[in-house]
């Protein structure tokens, strides 16, 4: 396994980003699509925290609403009700106080890994000695300075997605929103991805919320899981993953403590796929309660 230095005595340490970090309120959030009889309620009555200096996991079924929730947290949509504050201030649009790191790659192919990084600061007109310098900062910790110069294409799935949040960070959010940034790549390129982007969030301690639907990857990382229901999503359980920091792919999972948060959350995962599963069903349906009878008598997993 590829071991990863998140050294905090390193000598550029003055070159991080200034982190201030954001909360985010969620409350009593719905949103529909479209009108009269073709309406479709997508989140229903949602309420979380993102809580400030934590990192903050999403996880839930798939086409549970998360994806929507992202889009209304980064101020692309509005709520059809209830509210989103940032830092106790109603969201109203896309602001540099949030940035998003999608699923897709947002390079652009023509421009080199160092061009795509340094083009926040280039748009704001701000190519300073100082950004430049992060961007050298930022290379170097998500462990690309040999390829500098290279374009995203001459980049495997692994490094893109690392230049990607390279590129998010210089921009120095106060909260960074990614959904399922690390969606499609290969099982080892992405463990490795979740020890390199848990290495950089343990050093700045940036306010994240990261939206998944792998379960491992929701452990490994998160301070906080949020396990959304099926359609329309709502919060439905909060789980504190109170396992030690650095996190280490060797240790996490041997872990009795992951283990247990792994079988609750699995338990209420697996109760809201099969709702989804059921479509009105009467034997799917019983099947769920049955389900759920079993899981309240004898604990989550058992
Ligand atoms: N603009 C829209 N108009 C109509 N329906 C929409 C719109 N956006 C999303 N939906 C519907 O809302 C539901 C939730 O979609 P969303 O992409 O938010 O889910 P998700 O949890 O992110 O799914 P996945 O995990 O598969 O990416 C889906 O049924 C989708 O078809």
């Amino acid at each position: 396994m590829t071991n990863i230095s998140h050294d905090l005595s390193d000598s550029s340490a003055s070159l991080r980003p200034q982190v201030s970090a954001g909360e985010i309120t969620v409350s009593n959030v719905s949103k529909s699509y479209g009108a009269g009889l073709f309406t479709k309620e997508v989140v229903k009555d949602c309420s979380f925290t993102i809580e400030r200096n934590k990192l903050t996991v999403m996880i839930g079924p798939s086409g549970c609403g998360k994806s929507t929730l992202i889009r209304l947290l980064a101020g692309f949509e509005k709520p059809t009700t209830g509210s989103i504050k940032i830092n106790g201030k109603p969201i109203t649009g896309p602001d540099r106080d949030r940035l998003v790191v999608f699923q897709e790659s947002a390079l652009f192919p023509w421009m080199t890994t160092y061009d795509n990084i340094m083009y926040g600061p280039r748009a704001r007109g701000e190519d300073t000695q100082q950004a430049r310098d992060l961007a050298k900062f930022l290379l170097e910790k998500v462990g690309l300075t040999a390829f500098r110069n290279k374009y995203p294409p001459q980049l495997s799935g692994g490094m893109q997605r690392r230049a990607e949040l390279a590129r998010a960070m210089i921009n120095d959010p106060e909260v960074m929103i990614l959904d399922e940034p690390f969606r499609g790549l290969d099982c080892m390129s992405k463990e490795l991805m979740w020890e390199y982007y848990a290495g950089l969030y343990e050093e700045s301690r940036r306010t994240n919320f990261f939206v998944t639907t792998d379960i491992d990857e929701a452990i490994f990382l998160a301070d906080r899981l949020l396990i959304m229901t099926n359609i329309p999503g709502q919060v439905r359980a909060t789980i504190e993953v109170d396992l030690p920091r650095p996190r280490r792919l060797a240790f996490v999972f041997d872990s009795k403590r992951a283990n247990e948060v792994k079988t609750e959350a699995l338990s209420l995962l697996h109760e809201e796929a099969m709702k989804s599963f059921a479509g009105g069903s009467k034997a799917a349906t019983d099947f769920v309660e049955a389900y759920s009878r079993r899981a309240d008598k004898t604990g989550p997993g058992s």
